[in-house]
């Protein structure tokens, strides 16, 4: 279970004349929902990938439990969230050729040996998600399925934390709600913090907290409106 905690987190290009970031102070208890929004440009992408560790945190403190991403190499940011975050883009980012339970397990095998659990549960996940066929090759699949596929392969290592950037964006409704449910009750199942970037107005109404970001700073926390 890990708390995220931010401080004082400023990301800034050469020449621009203001940050593209700047989150001063942000806590997320453990196992909440939260949805950022805001419109393009705002700095969206930039906060996922420094709370993920995806990019490098020079200035300032994104902290999940003890560990600070600042204080971390990539290759112990890599690790970190190999072990924590479940992560889940926009762009599938599945390997055409290979089929949906090898998706799943892509990660797993590259980051140590595969175990027959690893094998049971992301047939299991391919399954409960409504994916009869495993042994499928995901460049024939829908979007839709090949979303779910993605929503496996992140979950297959039970991590604290499901960040999904845009996760239902290139879907219909139908698809995106499915995803958009099976995020949210794997979410709850397993008292993971999900944290989900999102203009979709039916995701967003079903996760407890909403935070807008504008210019790369938080200009709405609907937390402070509930206070
Ligand atoms: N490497 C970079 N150098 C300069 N500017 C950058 C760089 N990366 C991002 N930016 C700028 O930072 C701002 C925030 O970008 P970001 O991708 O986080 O926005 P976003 O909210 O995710 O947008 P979208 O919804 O369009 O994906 C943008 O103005 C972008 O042009």
């Amino acid at each position: 279970m890990l708390i995220l905690q931010i401080e004082n987190l400023t990301v800034a290009y050469r020449g621009l004349a203001s940050p593209v970031l700047a989150v001063p102070s942000f806590r997320l208890g453990a196992g909440e929902g939260l949805a950022v929004t805001g419109a393009s440009g705002s700095g969206k992408t930039t906060f996922v990938n420094r709370i993920t560790g995806l990019e490098a945190v020079e200035s300032g403190h994104v902290r999940w439990g003890n560990e600070d991403l600042a204080t971390l190499s990539e290759g112990a940011r890599d690790r970190f969230r190999a072990a924590h975050i479940g992560l889940v883009m926009q762009e599938f980012h599945l390997f055409p050729g290979l089929s949906a339970l090898e998706n799943v397990l892509l990660p797993a095998r590259l980051a140590r040996a595969v175990g027959r659990a690893d094998v049971t549960r992301a047939g299991e996940l391919l399954l409960r998600f409504g994916l009869k066929r495993p042994d499928q090759d995901v460049k024939t699949m829908s979007r839709g399925e090949m979303q779910r596929v993605a929503v496996a392969r992140a979950l297959l290592r039970r991590p604290g934390v499901i960040v999904a950037d845009e996760p239902t964006a290139s879907l219909d409704t139908e698809a995106g709600a499915a995803v958009t449910d099976l995020l949210l009750s794997v979410a709850k199942e397993e008292g993971s913090s999900l944290i989900v970037v999102t203009h979709d107005p039916r995701l967003m109404a079903r996760l407890p907290r909403r935070i807008e970001l504008a210019a790369g700073v938080i200009v709405q926390d609907s937390l402070g409106e509930a206070a």
